[in-house]
């Protein structure tokens, strides 16, 4: 970066709103011409603190949004089995045309068979293999809401990342691995690190995007980040504290997304949005 260039904030909240309202238009013309409205249901086993609210958040958006939602609270003592049965009904269920389960689950469920049990087209989370592969190979479908939601911020940034070198830290099946696909289907030099990635900050430094998904509070440094480039910071910590440390970043970024008010806003505003697209789809309207 040059002594005059400054950094600029990537102001998920306010893309986020854009978003949401252009589902709340949708979601109106859905409900005026089929009488009903689109339906996300959402399923949290437990009650992890952090879930709940992200659970409430969600179905608040929703509301605002002209989007039903149907709770499903499940003790945390329910078995993969019961969870299972649980998404299989709402797969199978017309009156509802989006499934999010929260995740986590809890270490006793295999939250992948879990995942697998909802059914594609109501996959508006984007966390099925079906969903992973439309991702993977560039083809139209549900994207992971957190990637998405990635993807959106850096175009409405215009960032070209073809040919870029774009350092992924995080393997998640949720978040790290689909938006590796993403940035690889836009042409992006993709580099995954994790747990044992060796020399960490070594691979950072050659990224021209940086996306920061690992769920360590302030992993990431300004002295890991080559002046002038992008960083996402996507890690979900305790206290609203990012993956990246904010603040030594700052000095060193073109491009940084705030924690709060960065990826957060974009996820939910990213389920609301496939979830309208879902009704749509079920319903057989076309939006205009
Ligand atoms: N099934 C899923 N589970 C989880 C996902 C997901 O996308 N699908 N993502 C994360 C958590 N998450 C949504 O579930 C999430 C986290 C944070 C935010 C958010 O908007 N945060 C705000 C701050 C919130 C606050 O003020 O308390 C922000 O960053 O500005 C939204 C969604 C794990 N699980």
């Amino acid at each position: 970066m040059s002594a005059t260039q400054t950094v600029q904030l990537m102001d998920g909240t306010s893309l986020a709103k854009r978003l949401v309202k252009e589902a709340a238009v949708k979601a109106a013309e859905i409900s005026q011409r089929t009488g009903a409205a689109p339906c996300l249901a959402t399923v949290l086993v437990g009650e992890d603190p952090a879930s709940v609210t992200y659970v409430r958040m969600k179905r608040a958006r929703c509301a605002k949004a002209g989007i039903k939602s149907r709770h499903i609270g499940l003790p945390a003592t329910t078995t993969a089995a019961e969870l299972i049965d649980t998404l299989a009904g709402l797969s199978g269920d017309p009156k509802v045309h989006g499934i999010l389960l929260q995740h986590p689950c809890g270490p006793h469920i295999d939250e992948r068979a879990a995942f697998e049990a909802i059914a594609p087209e109501k996959d508006v989370d984007g966390v099925t293999m079906h969903s992973f592969a439309a991702m993977s190979f560039g083809l139209p479908g549900f994207v992971s809401c957190t990637p998405g939601g990635i993807m959106r911020l850096l175009e409405a940034y215009d960032v070209d990342l073809a040919g870029k070198h774009a350092v992924v830290v995080g393997r998640s099946a949720i978040l790290g691995k689909p938006v590796g696909m993403l940035l690889l289907a836009k042409d992006a030099t993709v580099t995954y690190c994790h747990s044992r990635t060796a020399d960490l900050s070594r691979i950072i430094q050659e990224a021209d995007v940086v996306v920061a998904a690992v769920g360590r509070p302030r992993l990431i440094r300004g002295e890991d980040i080559k002046p002038g480039a992008v960083v996402i910071d996507a890690g979900y910590n305790p206290g609203n504290v990012g993956d990246v440390d904010f603040d030594t970043a700052l000095t060193r970024a073109r491009l940084i997304t705030p924690v709060p008010g960065g990826v957060g806003p974009m996820t939910i505003a990213v389920l609301l949005a496939q979830t309208v697209n879902a009704a749509a789809n079920q319903l057989g309207i076309q939006h205009h």
